[in-house]
């Protein structure tokens, strides 16, 4: 049975704007453990909050220079995530992915660098919704997720493939 969303998507909009970056190269992906901030101690890729007066590709690029001090080349936008969450703003996420950068991973105050086989992800260690999208980025593929959030579980998600992004964005 397909569940109704809690959510009126067509009206809804996100106070939060952020982004996400993942490197993947040799049938590895590079990861982060969170050190602070939202998801303090999960796995996730490297990213954060949109700053004023910056693009979300900028925002992804330096979030990703100051948390693991590298930079990215040529990452291209695959995916949206609607997050509307029940304890804490809701949050737009824009998801790029890289092939290649300049740098060596390093730890930061704010992240541990971490490689691992695409074929061996560590969803119990991630955000609940990762499991739904990432692997349609992993394929190369774009993709629109929603998710409803009750605390940290995914109450209602819907993913929609193939989504055409805005050239350049
Ligand atoms: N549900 C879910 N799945 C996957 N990734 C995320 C979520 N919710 C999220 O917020 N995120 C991602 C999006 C961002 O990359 C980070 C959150 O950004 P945050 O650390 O709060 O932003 P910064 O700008 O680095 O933080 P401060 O400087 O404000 O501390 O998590």
């Amino acid at each position: 049975m397909i569940r109704p969303s809690p959510i009126d998507w067509s009206t809804w909009s996100a106070p939060v704007h952020a982004t996400l970056m993942f490197v993947v190269r040799e049938g590895r992906i590079l990861l982060i453990e969170k050190k602070r901030g939202l998801g303090a101690g999960k796995i996730n890729g490297p990213g954060g909050k949109i700053d004023p007066g910056e693009t979300p590709r900028e925002c992804a690029m330096r979030e990703t220079e100051e948390e693991l001090l590298i930079r990215v080349k040529d990452p291209v936008k695959l995916g949206e995530l609607h997050f509307a969450m029940s304890d804490v703003p809701d949050i737009l996420c824009h998801v790029y992915r890289a092939g290649d950068f300049d740098g060596v991973p390093t730890e930061t105050d704010e992240a541990v660098p971490l490689w691992f086989a695409t074929a061996d992800i560590p969803y119990h260690r991630m955000w609940s919704d990762d499991r739904y999208w990432l692997p349609v980025m992993l394929e190369g593929r774009t993709f629109l997720g929603r998710f409803a959030f009750t605390g940290d579980d995914v109450s209602w998600n819907q993913l929609v493939t193939d989504v055409e992004w805005p050239e350049g964005e």
